[in-house]
C-alpha cells in the first residue's frame, strides 16, 4: 500500500513535469543573494550549463530574514521570497563554516557572529587560541524554486579541511583566508579560484544540482 502510494506520487509528479512548464524561462535564474563573492563563484560553476544567473540586487532591493534552523531552510526562504517577488526561477545558497572544536559553530550563524568578514575571522581565531584540534568543514545548501510549477530542488555540498592559525591570502571572500582544504597546505584565499571551484562545498552542490536538473530535463 505504502509503496503503491509512493509510485503514484512519483508518476503524478512526472506527469506534472511533462504537462507543466518545468523548464527554466529563457534559462534566466535570479541568484537570490546579496553576496557578490558567492555570485561570482556561481557564474563560473554554472559555466557550461544553459543557465543565465542574474545577481538579485541588480533587479530589486529585498531583505530576507534568515530565521531557519538549517542551511536548507534558509536557502529555501531566500529563493522563495525572490521567486515570488520577481515571478522567475530563483536559486539561493545558504552556507557556513562548521568547526569541530567549537561544536560545529559558527555553522548556520556564520554570517551573524560578527558584522564583517574580518571580524568573523577574528571571532573564529579568538575562540580557537591554543587549540590543536582544528578540523572544520564548509557546507553549502542550494535551493532552486521554479514559481510557475512550485517545484523546489534542494542539494547540499561539503568541503572538509582545517582552520589555519592565522588569516592568509587575498583571494575569495568570507572565511577563505582561514580555511585549508584537505590535501592542501594553503588556504582557499591563497589557492585561488581555480582550485577552490574544483573542490569547494559550493562546487559539489552545483554539480549535484545540475545532475538532478539534467536527469529531469529541466535544463535545455
Ligand atoms: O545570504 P546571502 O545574501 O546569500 O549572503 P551571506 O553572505 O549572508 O551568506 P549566508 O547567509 O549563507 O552566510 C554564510 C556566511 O559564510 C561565509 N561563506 C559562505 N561560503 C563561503 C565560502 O565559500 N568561503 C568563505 N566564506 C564563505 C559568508 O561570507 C557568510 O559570512
Ligand atoms: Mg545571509
Amino acid at each position: 500500500m505504502a509503496i503503491g502510494a509512493q509510485i503514484l506520487i512519483i508518476s503524478f509528479y512526472d506527469v506534472l513535469c511533462l504537462w507543466g512548464d518545468c523548464s527554466l524561462v529563457n534559462n534566466k535564474v535570479v541568484f537570490a543573494s546579496k553576496n557578490k563573492g558567492k555570485y561570482n563563484e556561481m557564474v563560473v560553476l554554472f559555466g557550461e550549463a544553459p543557465v543565465e544567473l542574474v545577481f538579485a540586487p541588480d533587479l530589486m532591493d529585498i531583505d530576507v530574514e534568515e530565521y531557519g534552523n538549517s542551511y536548507s531552510e534558509n536557502a529555501l526562504l531566500k529563493a522563495s521570497v525572490w521567486a515570488k517577488a520577481l515571478g522567475m526561477p530563483a536559486l539561493a545558497d545558504d552556507s557556513g563554516l562548521e568547526v569541530d572544536a567549537l561544536g560545529k559553530s559558527p555553522g548556520v550563524y556564520s554570517s551573524r557572529v560578527a558584522e564583517d568578514d574580518e571580524s568573523r575571522i577574528a571571532w573564529v581565531l579568538n575562540n580557537m587560541v591554543d587549540m590543536k584540534e582544528r578540523k572544520a568543514r564548509f557546507v553549502a545548501s542550494l535551493a532552486l524554486v521554479l514559481p510557475r510549477t512550485n517545484q523546489v530542488w534542494l542539494v547540499s555540498g561539503f568541503c572538509y579541511g582545517q582552520i589555519a592559525l592565522s588569516g592568509r591570502g587575498a583571494e575569495g571572500f568570507g572565511y577563505d583566508p582561514i580555511f585549508i582544504p584537505k590535501g592542501y597546505d594553503k588556504t582557499f584565499a591563497e589557492l585561488g579560484h581555480g582550485i577552490k571551484n574544483r573542490v569547494s562545498h559550493r562546487s559539489v552542490a552545483v554539480r549535484a544540482l545540475c545532475d538532478m536538473l539534467n536527469a529531469r530535463s529541466v535544463l535545455k
